[in-house]
């Protein structure tokens, strides 16, 4: 399965080069009508409807053309409306608009009337600035309760990068696009236009890429199960990684969360640290979680001292105090591997360049959601896949953005960007799960950018798994199933 994501610059490329390999560009969008024809028959279920395909002024609208074609010879009663001027058509579109021989009206809000089925040919990949006009009225005609909506490579408004809805952008119930995703077909708020995601075959050769260097990538087992760890048969629990966490002394929960999360998830050990006012919550919570009180900063380090506690976690629930903030340098100096969320972000708010002194590589993973990474990345503009990488090259740390749409970058530039995760996910102590999962996956030796890409997408299929009224503490019992379910 592929998983690049290709921006719009890379997908224009991609053109190029397969047109340089001898594939016509006609020839291109002429299987890309044909991909749209055939999921608008699959969507009617295979009886045809009265359909109104809108064309755009460039390409997009020469891939309406075709599928108008392709529909009509299929017995469909075809309107086409275009918008703007036929003699304008230029290249492929112009192509693809003289093999239509049937009419073709100016597109406006009353070609609707009686269509059971609008395929949106308007605006793909070329969109550069807001709808407005009749663009913009037809847009907000289609949003008709019971006229499904086929859109052609992203519904029109939608920009291809960063997901952003420019103007409007019509609701589709399938999207079809060609060789690869776009940055926009995962990136909300576009992914709520989107609907179902077909990405057609239309024959452009895998090997275009090699001169392309995608960088993003859907985030899905197939990229990380081999790197998987899996307990040795002769195997003690040493050998499976020590996870050393700080717990707070008020906010006892999430760290809890984030223990059982780590347990769950297969680190050989887990001691989690605290002071001594708490150390009975902690104790009796788990009886596999080792607690260690500790009076003050110090006493962490000591902790630190072992080498065989490889993994750290420090936020979750953890206070803004002295002790955090210790911990955390401590923990940077000392080499090790880990996790960075929650009340760190509150800790460091600004002091990016502190954490660089003190050592955060890309052994750390960091994970915000969007107000904790504004606290301590500031009010960085662009998408949440530009940012989130932005960041990622200024801390050269691992960050994964939460959200709908989580994203993991790595300081190299490499993007993943996590799709399986059900709203449910939004509440109390599911981040704390999260970073437990993720601190137990560097304990068993994970390349980090692989453990938050891991992390995230288990987090997401614990939470499919649990389903309507999961609560936090369901989502390291869910772990085992998840595991056995996706053979891992
Ligand atoms: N490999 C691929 O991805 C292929 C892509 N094809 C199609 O080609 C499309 C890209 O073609 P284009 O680059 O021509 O892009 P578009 O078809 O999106 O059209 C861009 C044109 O619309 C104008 N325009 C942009 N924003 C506007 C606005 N807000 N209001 C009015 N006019 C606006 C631009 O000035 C330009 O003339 C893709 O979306 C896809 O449908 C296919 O034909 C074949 C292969
Ligand atoms: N609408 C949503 N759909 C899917 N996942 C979501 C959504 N909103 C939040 N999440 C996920 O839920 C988790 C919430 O984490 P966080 O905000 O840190 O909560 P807490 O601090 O209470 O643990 C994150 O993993 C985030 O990606
Ligand atoms: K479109």
């Amino acid at each position: 399965m592929a998983h690049e994501i290709l921006t719009v610059a890379q997908m224009y490329s991609v053109d190029r080069a397969a047109m340089q390999a001898g594939i016509p560009g006609s020839l291109l969008m002429e299987r890309a009508g044909m991909a749209v024809a055939r999921e608008a028959i699959i969507l009617c279920g295979g009886r045809p409807r009265p359909v109104v395909i809108l064309c755009g002024p460039g390409n997009n609208g020469g891939d309406g053309f075709v599928a108008a074609r392709h529909l009509s010879a299929a017995g469909w009663r075809v309107r086409v409306g275009l918008l703007g001027d036929r003699v304008a058509l230029r290249g492929d579109a112009a192509w693809a608009a003289e093999c239509w021989t049937g009419c073709v009206d100016v597109a406006s809000p009353d070609l609707l009337s009686g269509a059971g089925l609008v395929i949106d040919a308007m605006f793909g990949a070329g969109l550069n600035r807001p709808l407005e006009g009749q663009a913009l009225a037809l847009v907000q005609a289609m949003a008709q309760p019971g006229l499904p909506v086929l859109a052609v490579d992203v519904p029109s408004g939608i920009h291809g990068d960063n997901g952003v809805v420019l103007g409007a952008a019509p609701v589709a119930d399938v999207t079809v696009s060609f060789f690869r995703p776009k940055p926009a077909h995962y990136l909300y708020p576009a992914r709520g236009h989107v609907g179902r995601l077909v990405i057609a075959d239309i024959g452009i050769p895998d090997t275009v890429l090699a001169s392309i260097g995608p960088t993003i990538q859907t985030n899905d087992p197939t990229l990380w199960r081999a790197q998987f760890p899996r307990p040795a048969v002769t195997g003690h629990k040493y050998q499976r990684g020590h996870a050393l966490i700080l717990g707070g002394t008020v906010m006892t929960g999430a760290a809890r969360l984030s223990a059982r999360a780590a347990l769950r998830l297969g680190a050989g050990l887990v001691t989690l640290a605290c002071e001594p006012a708490a150390q009975l919550v902690y104790s009796l919570s788990m009886p596999s979680l080792i607690v260690q009180p500790i009076t003050d900063a110090g006493g962490f380090s000591e902790l630190l001292a072992d080498p065989r506690r490889n993994a750290v976690l420090l936020g979750p629930g953890a206070g803004t105090g002295a002790l955090l903030r210790e911990a955390v340098l401590a923990s940077l100096r000392a080499g090790k591997a880990g996790v960075l969320d929650a009340d760190f972000f509150s800790s460091f708010a600004g002091a990016l360049s502190t954490l660089r002194q003190a050592g955060l590589n890309d052994r750390w993973v960091l994970t915000p959601h969007e107000g904790e990474f504004a606290r301590l990345f500031g009010p960085l503009t662009g998408s949440r896949l530009d940012r989130a990488r932005h960041a990622a090259a200024e801390s050269g740390a691992v960050v994964l953005l939460k959200g709908p749409d989580t994203v993991i970058a790595h300081p190299d530039g490499r993007v993943r960007v996590n799709h399986n995760a059900p709203p449910d996910l939004a509440i109390a102590g599911s981040g704390d799960v999260l970073s437990g999962l993720i601190l137990a996956l560097l304990a068993q030796g994970m390349d980090p950018f692989d453990a938050a890409s891991t992390g995230a997408w288990l987090h997401g299929a614990a939470g499919q798994y649990c389903g309507r009224g999961l609560i936090a503490e369901d989502l390291p019992e869910a772990v085992p199933a998840v595991l056995k379910q996706n053979n891992l």
